[in-house]
């Protein structure tokens, strides 16, 4: 009996071990559709080189199990439930998810392997969850075959029988339900292909079941993105920088240009965790004076909101204010040890943000391209191939064209072409490829802009 146990175990580590060889062929995706309003173009799921491992302190989590480069697919998958209004507002998005969420939970069309998995993802409801949902060895057992189903093209009705525990109490309140969806849910983006920006009034509320399992990091390696799929549900997450095997996979859920305060509070209050992560270890001990120097910022910024679409003049003693505001992080910064300096000063990226949108309405390009240089090279630092470098990349380059377009005469000239390489670059690294195609679509644009202004001259 303990021999052929002790052999059993040789065979599943052998098993294993194929399972980590035999993955799939990353899908390759067709740029063409990506950017356009066509739905159902799915992608094959696919699980990249993770597995699931138990941290001390926050739960389960994904390590890496060779040594991912960044750019590489390490997961592709559609959602479990998605909200049914695009851009509602987050309590709405919920109740949407949670309503969508219990119907796929309540049909028999839904493998059991889908019910199972989904409860087993972490809640904060004690109550009403059967006990077997919080056994780490169960929910590992349950994501495990989860993971093999992503990886194979079977199907996944049945595979749930194979389980050692019996079967579950599959009636949950709604309550129960919604705590899942508390913890667990993302917002959807996706680009606008006529303003080539991120398009707000697109994103939906969703819950990926794999994609639960990342653990946050306020200076993440993963970066995720949303394509393909119906309503654009296919999540594809990419590794943002080098990851050494054995190392965590970690995504950051709140917006990583807010405050060591603003980002702690919002991680407490919705996810119930304060982060330990790098990043905050270097800001914690200089907390009060960001806080201070942002809520001196944020008075400027209600100036330029006040200032805009009036006088050019005003947008120019707007500029002044906040540039000395920007000035006076700088020269706090100084008093920081050398090599902590710029991630500390990305807590106040939104405020270079400004300082470039005001300094562009008000004509004052240099300066505006300057600002926006500045988030390009703070993003690089704090969320690194994330679509916030695509973000400045482009407004970069759209603001170089406005300014060679509003004064041609303008040396030295612009790099444009410089810009949109970057931008090409910074999609590359986002999206694994179709920076080209996005490129030429962003010149287009560009020629529609330059193709406006002609006619009103
Ligand atoms: C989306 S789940 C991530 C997977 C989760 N660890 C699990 O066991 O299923 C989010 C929850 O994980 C935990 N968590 C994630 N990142 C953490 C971190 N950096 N420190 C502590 N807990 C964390 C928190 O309990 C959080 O509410």
């Amino acid at each position: 009996m303990a021999r052929s146990a002790s052999h059993d175990k040789r065979l599943v580590a052998v098993f294993d071990a194929i399972r980590v060889c035999e993955q799939r062929t990353v899908p390759v995706i067709d740029w063409t559709r990506f950017y356009g309003e066509e739905v159902g173009v799915s992608a094959p799921s696919y699980v990249g080189p993770v597995a699931i491992h138990e941290f001390e302190g926050r739960g389960l989590g994904l390590i890496a199990t060779c040594k991912i480069s960044p750019g590489e697919v390490v997961l592709i998958e559609d959602s479990f439930g998605l909200s049914s209004t695009p851009n509602g507002p987050i309590q709405k998005a919920k109740t949407e998810l949670v309503e969508a969420c219990c119907n796929k939970l309540g049909s028999v069309d839904t493998p059991l392997l889908y019910k199972a998995t989904f409860w087993c993802l972490h809640s904060e409801d004690e109550e009403t969850r059967w006990e077997g949902w919080k056994q780490t060895s169960f929910r590992k057992s349950v994501l495990h075959k989860y993971f093999d189903h992503l990886n194979s093209a079977e199907s996944a009705n049945g595979t749930y029988n194979g389980l050692e525990q019996p079967p579950p109490d599959w009636g949950k309140s709604k309550k129960s339900v919604a705590s899942v969806v508390s913890l667990n849910s993302r917002k959807t983006e996706r680009w606008n292909p006529w303003t080539l920006l991120l398009d707000e009034s697109k994103s939906l509320g969703g819950l990926w079941l794999a994609a639960s399992l990342f653990n946050h990091s306020c200076l993440g390696n993963i970066v995720v993105s949303y394509g393909a799929g119906k309503d654009h549900s296919t999540l594809v997450a990419r590794a943002a920088a080098p990851i050494e095997k054995g190392e965590e996979l970690l995504h950051t859920y709140v917006y990583p240009f807010d405050t060591f305060r603003e980002r702690q509070s919002k991680l407490q209050s919705i996810y119930g965790f304060y982060c330990h992560c790098c990043r905050c270890t270097i800001e914690a001990p200089h907390a009060s004076l960001a806080s201070r120097l942002a809520d001196d910022l944020e008075l400027e910024l209600q100036k330029f909101s006040a200032a805009r679409g009036g006088a050019k003049s005003k947008m120019v003693e707007v500029v002044k204010g906040m540039g000395s505001a920007l000035a006076s992080i700088e020269k706090a910064e100084e008093s920081l040890p050398a090599d902590l300096r710029k991630v500390w000063r990305s807590q106040f990226l939104w405020g270079d943000h400004g300082l470039a949108m005001a300094a562009q309405e008000a004509g004052l390009f240099p300066e505006a391209v300057h600002a926006f240089r500045t988030c390009a090279s703070l993003v690089a630092l704090a969320a690194p191939s994330s679509e916030y470098e695509l973000k400045y990349s482009m407004m970069l380059a759209q603001c170089m064209a406005r300014w060679t377009l509003s004064t041609p005469q303008v040396s030295p000239r612009p790099d444009l072409k410089e810009a949109l390489r970057e931008a090409e670059e910074a999609h590359n690294r986002l999206y694994g490829g179709g920076g080209r195609h996005f490129v030429v679509r962003m010149k287009k644009r560009l020629e529609e802009i330059y193709a406006a202004l002609r006619r009103l001259q």
